[in-house]
């Protein structure tokens, strides 16, 4: 096997760029160094005063865990220091973030530090989401909210990274998703899923079913019609859904399989947030041969208009999303 790291397939990918200023390449590497810095922690959270909550909610109402704050301090040290992005986004800060030194960055970072927080203290897989954009302007010194509120098309790359039974980093520029394994004896993600291709269908479904008394009627016929028997159609499909986003994602990108967070009627306009977990997995699921909407509106044409704003999420295989939207707009 071939033994290549994420930085250098993140070099060779800007060879398809002769424009390419090299950039774009660094700040993908500080986001794989900072990758390895919550993972250090991650493996330990256990031996480490780092589980359990810490005593502040977020801008989302959402009390904070320990290691939500740890994460997102990391990422915004471990990046901001270089100064190569001039505005960032996380889903633990309320307001966008300047970095101390943003005079050369151009280039914005939407991010969720630390997704599946409510996995985090039992051991279960969580992970780091991203989202880059180039500024809008081309004076980093004039970096603001708006140079974050860009559509998920504008994306110029989008990754993820999984704390689990082992560390994977996924990413794309949009060449292809391409995953790396982190290797602890040699402290290197190494390329480990080469140009990943959801398949067309699957045969998982990932909602929380928990809620369904808050479901609209047509989230719960989708249910009902995924349980029945009928082998042509490959029906019932098994349930999965783990509570982190980003591990639910992760299997049915590999194996084929529909997530589904819609509309409840406590979140009315679905729970997850567009900038730093929609846009980026819709980027790489479509790079993959998936799909992934609202329920009616690719998720990558929706124009933003606050930081933390929510959407339904629909998103996987492509056929099985297809289905799932057309039970939601009661087509079927
Ligand atoms: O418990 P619910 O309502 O099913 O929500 C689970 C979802 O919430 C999340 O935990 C939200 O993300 P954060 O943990 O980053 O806040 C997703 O990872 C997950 O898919
Ligand atoms: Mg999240
Ligand atoms: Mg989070």
């Amino acid at each position: 096997m071939n033994l290549v790291t994420i930085e250098r397939h993140i070099l060779e990918q800007q060879k398809l760029f002769p424009e390419a200023s090299g950039e774009l390449t660094d700040l993908l590497t500080d986001v794989a160094f900072a990758a390895k810095l919550v993972r250090r922690e991650v493996v330990r959270a256990g031996l480490v005063d780092i589980l359990g909550f810490a005593g502040t909610t977020n801008v989302q109402g959402e009390e904070v865990k320990k290691l939500d704050l740890f994460a997102n301090e990391k990422i915004i040290n471990a990046i901001g220091q270089h100064g190569r992005f001039a505005v960032m986004g996380s889903e633990e800060n309320d307001g966008i973030i300047i970095p101390p030194k943003n005079e050369t960055g151009n280039y914005a970072l939407l991010f969720d530090p630390l997704d599946g927080s409510s996995n985090i203290d039992v051991n279960v897989s969580v992970g780091t989401i991203f989202s880059i954009y180039k500024l809008k302007g081309d004076d980093p010194g004039k970096a603001s909210i708006s140079d974050c509120l860009q559509r998920g098309s504008e994306q110029v790359a989008a990754g993820y990274v999984i704390y689990g039974s082992s560390v994977v980093m996924v990413y794309t520029t949009g060449n292809g998703v391409h995953g790396f394994t982190y290797d602890p004896t040699i402290g290197e993600f190494l390329l480990s899923h080469e140009n990943i291709v959801t398949p067309k269908t699957g045969k998982y479904y990932s909602i929380n079913e928990g809620s369904y008394a808050q479901f609209n009627e047509g989230t719960k016929k989708y249910l009902d019609y995924i349980k029945e028997e009928d082998p042509a159609t490959g029906r019932p499909y098994s349930t999965r859904y783990i509570g982190s986003l980003v591990a639910d994602f992760h299997r049915n990108l590999l194996t084929g399989g529909v997530f589904v967070y819609p509309p409840t009627t406590t979140h009315t306009n679905g729970k997850l947030r567009l900038m730093y977990e929609a846009n980026p997995l819709a980027f790489i699921c479509e790079q993959a041969g998936g799909r992934a909407t609202d329920g009616r509106n690719r998720i990558l044409d929706l124009q933003p208009t606050a930081l933390h704003q929510r959407t339904p999420l629909y998103i996987g295989s492509e056929d099985d999303v297809i289905v799932a939207e057309e039970f939601e707009q009661g087509v079927r």
